[in-house]
């Protein structure tokens, strides 16, 4: 089994189920969208988040926070059920093992309108053990770094794309990083579209550092760059002005205690955004 680390003062890797209101909407999607018997549910799985997690340490499947299937409560998600269902196509960017496009196609999003990316193949492959839906799950996935402007495979999605979620995602980069994802993830639009959407949940800050400050004191590879509304703004005004685009964002900040168990309960912000092309 993984071992336990700390990350940050945090415990990365948690035995123990966080309360049920955490993870009730996933054991619901595991029973009626998988078919997996209520029992066999949590050994189920607790096997494939000790595999995920033993690929790589993300605290999102170390404290079960892939579990925590936010987007039926993003304010878009209506929207999100409505275009796929008239024929848009949405790509999941940083998907991991697919939990949310699992949940779109649950709530009657056409499966062939959706499409998931991922650095790791082995957290899509996962994805399948985990909803047993490798015969007959119907969306597109494409491994591939969206660092890299040069990936080969991500070139198949290029041009097809209307709306993109991006949860737990940006965060993980520093400033730069962030414009080259952003610039990267406006080439999987389609061309000319309107209403062109990006939106997702993701660590946030009621207080951005200056990007400048940032680059100079950034730890690892730059440190990681946390955003409220304003700053969010300013970084689609880079990627507009490196992809010839322009993005209205709108985001909001949220204060909520983190109901994991070990390690103590912590508070932390996160931010809800949308961002659309104008
Ligand atoms: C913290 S997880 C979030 C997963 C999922 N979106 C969620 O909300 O639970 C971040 C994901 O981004 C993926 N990732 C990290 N770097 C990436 C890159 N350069 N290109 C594509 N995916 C990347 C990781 O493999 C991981 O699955």
């Amino acid at each position: 089994m993984a071992s336990r680390t700390e990350f940050g003062g945090y415990v990365k890797y948690q035995h123990e189920l966080p309360e049920k209101a955490f993870y009730e909407k996933a054991w619901h999607l595991l029973d009626k969208y998988s078919g997996i018997p209520e029992d066999e549910i949590e050994p189920h799985v607790r096997a494939v988040r000790d595999k995920a997690f033993a690929v790589f340490n993300y605290p999102c499947l170390g404290r079960w926070r892939f579990l925590d299937l936010y987007i039926t409560t993003h304010p878009q998600y209506q929207e999100l059920l409505d275009r796929t269902k008239a024929g848009a196509t949405l790509l999941d960017a940083g998907c991991c093992v697919g939990q949310a496009l699992r949940q779109l196609a649950f709530d009657g999003a056409p499966q062939e309108n959706l499409a998931g990316t991922d650095l790791r193949p082995e957290f899509i492959d996962l994805g399948y053990d985990l909803f047993r839906d490798r015969d007959s799950f119907k969306a597109k996935f494409v491994a591939g770094s969206v660092l890299d402007a040069d990936d080969e495979a991500l070139r198949a999605l290029d041009g097809t794309v209307d709306i993109i979620h991006a949860a737990s995602f940006f965060h993980l980069f520093g400033w730069d990083d962030q414009v080259t994802v952003g610039v990267r993830l406006v080439k999987f639009f389609k061309r000319g579209i309107d209403n062109a959407t990006v939106l997702g949940r993701q660590v946030g800050t009621d207080k951005p550092l200056d990007v400048e400050e940032h680059r100079a004191s950034g730890t690892g590879r730059q440190g990681r760059y946390h955003h409220n509304e304003a700053s969010l703004q300013k970084l689609w005004d880079f990627i507009g002005e490196r992809t010839e685009t322009r993005w209205k964002v709108q985001a909001e900040l949220s204060y909520e205690a983190d109901l994991l168990v070990e390690g103590g309960e912590v508070e932390r912000i996160l931010i809800r955004y949308l961002v659309r092309s104008v």
